[in-house]
């Protein structure tokens, strides 16, 4: 079995370092001239797949904008998902979780066992109740080939004061993070796979990305401000190893299909340039 870490390789190779999100805010279904209802978020997952599925290497839904629909917008997530697999691209769910880790173990089912109607190829994990509790989801990607992103040093200002504060070792919860997930992916060829989402926005905070061996997700692109150049502040000697994600700023070009290629194609070449200097 091929672990995600290799398929993530192949894939970036195949088709570039990029992830592109899908996330249908309510104010871009009425840009793009469709109801806020369960109908326009098929159709928004529906043309966005056609038009970037076969092209980008890593594509991530966002939970959240499906959830709102309860249950019927849980099914378009299934069947996006569905439809994503099938157009060739990887599939990354954005949807932080993380619990005690008896209820982890459900999350892992969910998400990381191939039976399961929401099975994705890696998940988004939040390690705020500790990284060991995060094991089960951990073991079953391990098992079936699938990835997690471990939340780490996120995009958004208001995470600095969890993820800044000096533990009594003297590193920050961050720095924690990243060597307990750096440990998992040791000696893993071509690469680890347990990643880290580590947000284009934050600048140097000097945290050391060096021994992650693993992909650093780099949400905060386009929207929230950060550029490809920033990434080079950022992760450093890390940059090899960096996915960039946009979601709204690719979003932002439909409906129209070419439209929507055009700017995919324009931020991967950005992306492509910044890490090409690595
Ligand atoms: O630190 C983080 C972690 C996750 N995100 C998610 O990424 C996208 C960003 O969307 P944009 O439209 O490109 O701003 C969104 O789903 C966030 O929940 C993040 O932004 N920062």
């Amino acid at each position: 079995m091929e672990t995600f870490g290799a398929r993530l390789h192949r894939a970036v190779a195949e088709r570039g370092p990029l992830c592109v999100g899908i996330d249908p805010h309510p104010g871009l279904l009425a840009r793009w001239g469709l109801p806020d209802d369960v109908e326009g978020l098929d159709r928004f997952c529906r043309i966005v797949v056609e038009a970037i599925g076969d092209r980008v290497a890593v594509v991530k839904p966002q939970s959240a904008f499906f959830e709102r629909f309860g249950s019927r917008g849980v099914g378009i997530l299934e069947s996006t998902i569905r439809q994503l697999r099938n157009s060739g691209s990887l599939v990354l769910l954005d949807v932080k979780r993380g619990d005690i880790g008896s209820t982890v173990s459900a999350y892992a089912s969910a998400y990381l066992d191939p039976s399961s109607p929401l099975y994705v190829d890696a998940v988004t994990a939040s390690p705020y109740l500790g990284v060991g509790s995060l094991a089960p989801m951990f073991e079953l990607a391990a098992a079936h080939g699938g990835g997690v992103f471990v939340l780490a040093l996120t995009s958004n200002p208001e995470g600095a004061a969890v993820q800044r504060a000096v533990g009594a070792d003297g590193r920050t919860v961050a720095q924690t993070v990243i060597d307990e997930i750096s440990q998992l992916n040791r000696g893993a060829e071509p690469l680890g796979s347990f990643g880290l989402v580590v947000g284009a926005t934050i600048g140097d905070t000097g945290h050391d990305l060096a021994a992650v061996n693993g992909p650093l997700l780099a949400p905060g692109l386009g929207a929230q401000g950060a550029t490809a150049a920033d990434l080079r502040t950022v992760f450093g000697s890390a940059l090899p190893t960096v996915l960039p994600s946009y979601s709204r700023e690719v979003l932002g070009a439909g409906p129209d299909e070419a439209a929507l290629r055009a700017a995919t194609d324009r931020v991967l070449g950005e992306c492509r340039a910044a890490l090409a200097t690595a």
